[in-house]
């Protein structure tokens, strides 16, 4: 039997006009007149029409008009209680009779699925879900008390949500939930959810707490255009287990309220609302791919592509499937209620296996009487009775007349019931066939040929006509997902290897460029300081050399010229106080200590003991030319190898300046001592300028300095000023000093106290040329 498709549409909102309805049931506007041309035949076309008929204008020429035929109509004005009735209710019998019933709400967003399926609190207003599980447990106790307590009936539930396409447990609070949702499984042709919480529920008080709190948890959200919008698709599962002495039957009621597709030019829904929104229409697209490759015989139905399509399994489902499509009466619904209707009309050509469940025995276990290829195939099918296909609403009604007598099986039905022992195999009963686009299929399917049972012994072979196209087509679907999953999990893992091999080259990458910019950065550091003591003995200021020297000796431990270079200087300067240089203490710089750049500042504020210095002055005021000269010529010929050597340094500097350029443009290094021992630019002359004007308001102006750090620059330039300028000088030489100390570079500005490589490069940076 195909899926049963009924329309409702829903009433008028507030914020919705009479004017702007489009929908119509009933009699065709243009054909009315035709089809009373005799009074009775006309009276039950109208009849007929107007209940199963959903009329709207052609969107490009409101003129015409398309119709849409579907098992019924039910109008803005009918009740929960009407349609329960009529829909639902015949199938709850036959849910006690082993077979599985599916019902779901489909349409736009806002069209009344959420109302249709759970509905409001009040009685009437109740929706299919909880007059459902109603109609379950009285049922229940029916039978229950007619069999004098012979036979037992449990109902559980189990609740879930596809939200983003993750399968989320409603049963279990939200916190508890993983990132990604529980998985599926197939297990025997039908998918489960691992590890859903299965709730026993007694009665329809524990029913609606549990459903209540469930739907708490339910992802909902406003939107614009559905102020509690679901934002999933909401499947609700009511197992009921029949006992009756050692026989037990399972059948599920399945209650899907589809999360609404929305156009989103009209939601103006934000980011969240946007990804939700995606992953329902995607949904969505896929069910109604499904449905196109179902209703066109494809070979292959997309169902794996979505979660929802997968739980649904529309057409590979047995029992009874109801699709209620919901629908908005008004002219903004206009294209979304088009598509819905051509879903709809798609969706009612989808057979569906009338299959009861397998009854399970207690006991040891019987014999199986039929060979079975795989454990999941189901036996082949026989007519259960001379089958009368009536409508479900017929039945019920008939039921309802004749309360004792057995109900006729309201559907064709091919049972896997226990048979005599010797004629278990049977010939493959007919694929069902497609229901023709008339509503009226108790024409159709009485004209139907009787299927009759073939036994077992005609041919061994005839076991694999067992499988049809579909299950083959299962099968096949199957074992292919499994070589890809194989394929995806060592995929994965050898993208993972590749991952962490990357990571690990870069590591060592990281550390091979440090250990090189830390000897790069020291040697740098070093010739700055030989840079600098070459600055200061073209001043003739020899004890500051002598210290730059000092300084850059640790940086190249084993280079005599250096140290030569050192003990020249030495020489010279105790030369020059021959006779009381014994009583000053140049040790007290010892060349192995590095001295960190605070000790730089203050050496360069102290940069000799005054006493020392003092001494030094008037003691070589006392010095003879004749003492003095010969060292001279020395000492011109020791400062040309002193250029000679620096100009090698120099030409080092060249290449590190150049190879950290290089260095620079790969990593973007913001600083780089390098740039101290460049020709200055424009830039760096002007900042030095400015430090060198020593004028407080200008320097507090520079980036990242303040008044205070202005203030201390200051300070410290003129501690080294005082410094040279001691009262104890002589006078020429005091005048000669008398030039106040000026930076001459970047390096030098940053080993002013206070003051950084990042200072520097940042008063660089702020400096505008
Ligand atoms: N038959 C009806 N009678 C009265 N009100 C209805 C009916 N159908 C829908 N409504 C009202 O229309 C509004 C939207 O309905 P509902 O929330 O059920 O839509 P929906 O299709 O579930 O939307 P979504 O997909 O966004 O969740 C609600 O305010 C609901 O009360």
């Amino acid at each position: 039997m195909s899926v049963r498709v009924v329309a409702r549409i829903r009433p008028l909102l507030k914020s919705e006009r009479d004017l702007d309805v489009i929908l119509r049931t009933g009699p065709s506007a243009h054909g009315a007149d035709k089809k009373s041309t005799t009074q009775e035949k006309g009276a039950l076309a109208t009849l007929r029409d107007r209940d199963t008929v959903v009329r709207i204008p052609n969107p490009k020429n409101e003129s015409e008009e398309y119709s849409f035929q579907f098992n019924a109509v039910y109008e803005a004005e009918a009740t929960q209680q009407e349609l329960y009735e009529a829909e639902v209710a015949p199938t709850v019998k036959h849910l006690f009779n082993g077979f599985d019933v599916t019902l779901f709400a489909y349409g736009v967003t806002g069209t009344g699925k959420t109302h249709t399926m759970r509905g409001g609190k009040s009685l009437v207003d109740r929706g299919v879900i909880p007059r459902l599980l109603s109609s379950i447990y009285r049922r229940s106790r029916k039978m229950e008390k007619e069999s004098n307590g012979e036979t037992t009936v449990n109902v559980s539930l189990s609740y879930y949500e596809i939200y983003n396409d993750k399968v989320f447990d409603l049963f279990e609070p939200p916190e508890k939930r993983t990132l990604a949702g529980l998985p599926l499984r197939d297990n025997g042709g039908k998918t489960v959810v691992v590890g859903l919480t299965e709730r026993p529920c007694h009665n329809l008080k524990e029913f609606e707490i549990l459903y209540d709190q469930a739907n708490i948890n339910r992802s909902t959200s406003a939107t614009k255009l559905n102020a509690h919008s679901s934002r999933s698709h909401a499947i609700l599962c009511v197992r009921v287990t029949v006992s009756t002495g050692d026989k037990t039957c399972v059948s599920t009621a399945s209650a899907i309220d589809l999360a609404g597709s929305e156009d989103n030019r009209r939601t103006d829904n934000d980011k969240e609302r946007m990804v939700e929104s995606a992953s329902i229409n995607k949904s969505l697209f896929v069910l109604a791919q499904c449905v196109e490759a179902i209703s066109k015989k494809h070979s292959r139905i997309p169902y794996r592509e979505s979660k929802m399509t997968r739980i649904l399994s529309l057409g590979q489902n047995n029992g009874l499937t109801v699709m209620i499509l919901n629908l908005a009466p008004v002219k903004s619904y206009h294209l979304d209620t088009i598509s819905s209707l051509n879903f709809a009309n798609r969706t009612k050509k989808i057979e569906v296996r009338e299959v009861e469940n397998e009854p399970i025995f207690k006991g040891p276990p019987r014999p199986v009487a039929r060979p079975s290829i795989m454990g999941t195939l189901r036996q082949p099918l026989r007519p259960l009775t001379a089958s009368v296909n009536v409508n479900l609403t017929t039945t019920a009604a008939k039921d309802a007349a004749d309360p004792g007598e057995k109900p006729l099986k309201a559907f064709h039905v091919y049972s896997d019931k226990s048979q005599p022992r010797y004629s278990t195999q049977f010939k493959k009963p007919d694929l069902p066939k497609r229901t023709s686009l008339s509503a009226d299929t108790t024409v159709r399917i009485t004209k139907q040929p009787m299927r009759l049972a073939q036994p077992t012994h005609q041919q061994p072979s005839k076991q694999f006509e067992d499988f049809s196209a579909a299950r083959i087509e299962e099968m096949v679907e199957r074992k292919v997902e499994e070589i890809l999953a194989v394929r995806a999990v060592s995929e994965q893992s050898r993208q993972t290897q590749v991952r962490e091999l990357n990571e690990q080259v870069q590591r060592r990458l990281e550390l091979l460029e440090q250990r090189i910019e830390g000897s790069e950065d020291a040697r740098a550091e070093g010739l700055s300081y030989l840079l600098m003591a070459k600055q200061h003995q073209g001043r003739g200021e020899d004890s500051f050399a002598l210290k730059m020297y000092q300084l850059a000796l640790p940086f190249f431990p084993n280079n005599e010229k250096l140290a030569r270079k050192i003990a020249t200087l030495k020489e010279r300067i105790h030369g020059k106080s021959h006779t009381e240089t014994l009583a000053v203490d140049t040790t007290s710089s010892t060349v192995n200590s590095h001295p960190s750049k605070r000790d730089f500042g203050s050496m360069l504020s102290l940069k000799k003991q005054p006493a020392a210095k003092t001494t030094l002055k008037r003691t070589s005021a006392d010095d003879s030319d004749a003492d003095y000269e010969p060292a001279e010529d020395e000492d011109t010929q020791k400062v040309v190898n002193q250029d000679e050597e620096i100009e090698e340094i120099e030409v080092d500097l060249e290449e590190i300046t150049h190879a950290r350029r290089r260095k620079r443009t790969r990593t973007k290094t913001p600083i780089d001592m390098a740039e101290a021992f460049e020709p200055p630019s424009p830039r760096t002359i002007h900042l030095l300028s400015i430090i060198n004007s020593r004028d407080v308001s200008q320097i507090k102006l520079l980036k990242g300095v303040g008044v205070k750090k202005a203030e201390a620059i200051v300070d410290c330039l003129c501690e080294m000023d005082q410094h040279v300028e001691s009262p104890e000088l002589e006078q020429e030489q005091a005048a000669a000093a008398a030039a106040q100390v000026h930076i001459h570079s970047l390096a030098e500005l940053s080993k002013l106290k206070g003051v950084g490589m990042k200072s520097v490069q940042s008063m660089r940076n702020g400096v505008l040329v």
